[in-house]
């Protein structure tokens, strides 16, 4: 419950409520009695209606690593802006952030950018089923890969947080070739693969798992899944919507020195603008239309202010970059982990580079059953502590929190403040 004043963005939720459905525009932004409402954004901070500040860890789900409104940015997009906002033909600076993809991610050698992380997952599938000529697709209980009907299947993410982790409206004819498997097992994966690989045409996985909450992979993990895809003639998609460009500049697969067929990335290459993509080798690309008959298209595709946007963010994803966020989620995460201790609460805090979330659960959270057994009660406490001290994290157990260069050693210490007068209204 809000104790502080959020008289506004109640009334704006009510007249919201009447136009938009639930008030909101994607399921993630709603939660009791009401969220508050933007009013602007600056920095690592956002100001709603009523002009209380908030230390934003959310960033909009990822995307606004240097931070809200970052003015180098936003000066290359309105050049841009007024050189035009979409052609409907081919422009140079596709080349530039497909070039700068190529030399930053080690699977992509091709690139066919797109608007969203959704569009992005949906036409990677549908080339892996394409390129096999197979049905089957494994993913991960809990797994988030877009609001597609190929992967809402025990899905994370909003559809998890709001009770409906398959979604109505899918055909059984659908999912029925969509196989769920818990996250860092290898014995159900080898068995699954053993008696249906002639049917499997990929394997779709988030490397670092964000959208229920944050679960780390296994040692060698992702190399297991590299290995059995390569034995098994089956493509290993890597969903990099969130780690993209976030665990390190060539993401999970540098982090972790594994490289997939396929990657899907959105959010950060779009600097804050939609975008989504598709990379992977030469080889299996070139099976999109037009070279190819799978076919993958789109109005907005390639779009000149995100891609510009993509551009000048890519470009101040430096070294310094990397260390600052990391040191900056390992501080918090280390203070949570203190907070545990010292108000005896037991919690699982996870972290890797700029990403960290706190469980309030006893056991180590290894996959979507155990994330599931939280306690969320306890979570939604802990998230109106922080929110009526100043701090916004995404409201769900099952989503997780992003630093950016924008935090301040200031807006840190002010967060761990928060973050402990929350922790002691929860006992
Ligand atoms: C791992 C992952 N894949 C895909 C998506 C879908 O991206 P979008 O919301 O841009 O459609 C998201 C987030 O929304 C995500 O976190
Ligand atoms: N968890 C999702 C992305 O990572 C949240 C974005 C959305 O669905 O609005």
């Amino acid at each position: 419950m809000y104790t502080i004043k959020t008289e506004k963005s109640e009334k704006l939720y009510n007249e919201a409520k009447k136009c938009l459905v639930g008030g909101v525009n994607s399921p993630v932004r709603a939660f009791k009695p009401y969220p508050f409402f933007v009013k602007s954004a600056n920095g690592c901070h956002l100001i709603d209606e009523d002009d209380n500040t908030y230390i934003d860890y959310c960033l909009a789900y990822g995307p606004m690593v240097l931070g809200h409104a970052n003015q180098e940015v936003l000066y290359k997009v309105r050049e841009q802006m007024d050189l035009g906002t979409a052609y409907g033909v081919p422009a140079k600076k596709e080349i530039e952030l497909a070039k700068e993809v190529i030399n930053r991610i080690p699977c992509a050698e091709m690139v066919r950018f797109v608007n969203s992380g959704t569009e992005a997952t949906m036409s990677a599938i549908r080339l892996a089923r394409g390129i096999t000529g197979k049905n089957k697709i494994i993913k991960f209980d809990g797994a988030y890969h877009g609001a597609h009907d190929y992967v809402l299947v025990k899905s994370g993410s909003g559809a998890l947080t709001h009770g409906s982790p398959n979604s109505p409206g899918i055909p059984a004819d659908t999912t029925k070739n969509t196989i769920l498997l818990p996250f860092n097992n290898r014995e159900l994966m080898e068995k699954t693969i053993y008696e249906q690989k002639d049917e499997i045409a990929c394997i779709i996985v988030e490397p670092v798992m964000g959208n229920v909450g944050c679960i780390l992979p296994n040692d060698d993990y992702l190399k297991f899944l590299r290995e059995i895809t390569e034995e098994n003639n089956i493509i290993l998609i890597f969903d990099e919507v969130i780690t993209g460009f976030r665990l390190s500049k060539g993401g999970a697969q540098e982090y972790f020195g594994v490289v997939p067929d396929l990657v899907t990335l959105g959010k950060i290459l779009g600097g804050g603008f939609p975008i989504g993509a598709i990379a992977g080798k030469k080889e299996l690309m070139e099976n999109f239309s037009p070279n190819g008959a799978i076919y993958q298209a789109g109005t907005f595709n390639g779009n000149p202010v995100s891609i510009t946007a993509g551009i000048e963010t890519l470009k101040c994803l430096n070294d310094s970059f990397y260390t600052e966020t990391t040191k900056k989620a390992t501080i918090l995460s280390n203070h949570l982990r203190d907070l545990s201790d010292k108000y005896n609460i037991e919690t699982k805090v996870y972290n890797i580079a700029s990403i960290f979330q706190v469980y309030f659960n006893k056991n180590e959270v290894l996959n979507y059953d155990i994330a599931k057994e939280s306690n969320t009660e306890l979570f939604n406490k802990y998230f109106f502590g922080l929110l009526n001290n100043g701090v916004f994290i995404a409201p769900s157990q099952f989503e997780c929190c992003f630093t950016s260069i924008a935090h301040k050693e200031e807006d840190l210490t002010n967060t761990m403040n928060a973050m402990d007068k929350a922790f002691k209204s929860l006992k």
